[in-house]
């Protein structure tokens, strides 16, 4: 069962000469990402909730506390599986072995199964290796195996540091879908470490911001993305992550229709089902703003918005944010335009553009 309390992360103190001092809190489903530069304190949060590290604070997961002022629990009191960077598989042992290697010490001593061998071969397609030994298997299938070992154990949370770090793009390429699938099939939630924009923005559903040891920002994905004033949202490669309703398709000039709040799209290609949810990205720079909406171009995607905010990115160019629909009520996407286009088709927040959206990325 998912549960509506959120998960309660509070940790402050010292780590020799960093301090550390974060307090968020996170939905207690899906994925949460923790993101910020090297050094900023990630993985330290990952060792105060698994309770490898202990620090002053106050850390609940569904209403059950798991420390506070008055207790702590130890490491192997608290039901979470780990996931890191390298998979530290046994090599003496099968893919079948390593996998209920958990399974075993848990649910060998009546903790209730709710996640199957089964299930989780089906979700992370290890049905082929399970016989074969993590010698033989490429690093993003010794990382499937990790992950697949982690979900065994039956934890209530899964902490997972830089899973797909030591991999290259291809392996990364791979094991993303797994990753993705499990988010949607599985209620276990997740704290991920990364500080990678990319692979954040294809699973987390939340995010935590951290600077030195503090955290700069806590919210659902796409508000923060749309915040420029934050430097996800300055980034070169900023935009943001939607979820689109698959509308129907247009069978002449193969075009899925995509529906979502405040808009409707038109994507090259023919992808899931009428009814089914689509993650999509919206780069900041594949949108342009105009005036009118029918100048005649070749963009398909032209949606009514209400400029919202925009904020000087350099002295050449300012990152709008609008509003979906002519009343804003819609979703937030950004455009990153030049100051001189602004300024001469004098626009401000609280004006009714025309975003043109050149590209949506499928993720
Ligand atoms: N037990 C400890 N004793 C002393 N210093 C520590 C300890 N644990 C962490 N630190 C320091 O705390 C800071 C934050 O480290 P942490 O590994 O949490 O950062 P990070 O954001 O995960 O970095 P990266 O992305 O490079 O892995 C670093 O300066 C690190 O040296």
């Amino acid at each position: 069962m998912t549960s509506t309390v959120p998960m309660q992360v509070h940790f402050h103190g010292m780590l020799g000469r960093f301090a550390l001092d974060v307090a968020f809190t996170a939905p207690a489903h899906g994925i949460t990402a923790l993101f910020g530069p090297s050094g900023c304190g990630k993985t330290s949060v990952l060792r105060c909730v698994a309770g490898l590290q202990r620090l002053d604070g106050r850390f609940a997961l569904a209403g059950e506390v798991w420390q506070d002022e008055r207790q702590f629990r130890p490491p192997h009191r608290r039901p979470i599986g780990y996931v890191f960077q390298e998979a530290s598989l046994f090599p003496h042992l099968s893919v079948r072995a390593n996998l209920l290697y958990g399974h075993r010490r848990t649910v060998g001593r009546g903790v209730t199964e709710t996640i199957r061998l089964d299930e989780v071969v089906e979700l992370l397609g290890l049905g082929r290796m399970l016989d074969r030994s993590p010698r033989h298997l490429s690093g993003g299938e010794r990382q499937r195996v990790a992950v697949g070992r982690a979900l065994l154990s039956q934890p209530r949370l899964l902490l997972m540091d830089e899973p797909l770090a030591a991999l290259d793009r291809f392996s990364k390429e791979e094991i993303l879908p797994y990753l993705e699938r499990l988010h949607d099939t599985l209620s276990v939630p997740v704290l991920l470490v990364s500080h990678d924009i990319t692979e954040v923005e294809r699973l987390a559903d939340h995010l935590v911001l951290l600077r030195a040891g503090r955290v700069e920002a806590s919210g659902k994905l796409a508000e923060l993305q749309a915040d420029p004033k934050l430097p996800v949202a300055r980034l070169p490669e900023a935009g943001v992550t939607l979820k689109a309703q698959v509308e129907g398709f247009d069978a002449e000039y193969d075009l899925t229709m995509l529906a979502l709040p405040g808009g409707r799209l038109q994507v090259p290609g023919v992808f899931g089902e009428a009814g089914t949810t689509q993650r999509i990205r919206i780069t900041a720079s594949d949108v342009s703003l105009a005036r009118h909406p029918d100048d005649g171009s070749t963009i398909l995607n032209v949606l009514p918005a209400r400029i919202v905010a925009a904020e000087k990115l350099n002295h050449a160019q300012i990152m709008a944010v609008m509003a979906l629909g002519e009343a804003g009520e819609g979703d937030r996407v950004l455009a990153r335009v030049t100051r001189k286009s602004w300024d001469l088709l004098g626009l401000a927040p609280g004006e009714l553009v025309y975003a043109r959206v050149k590209g949506v990325a499928l993720m």
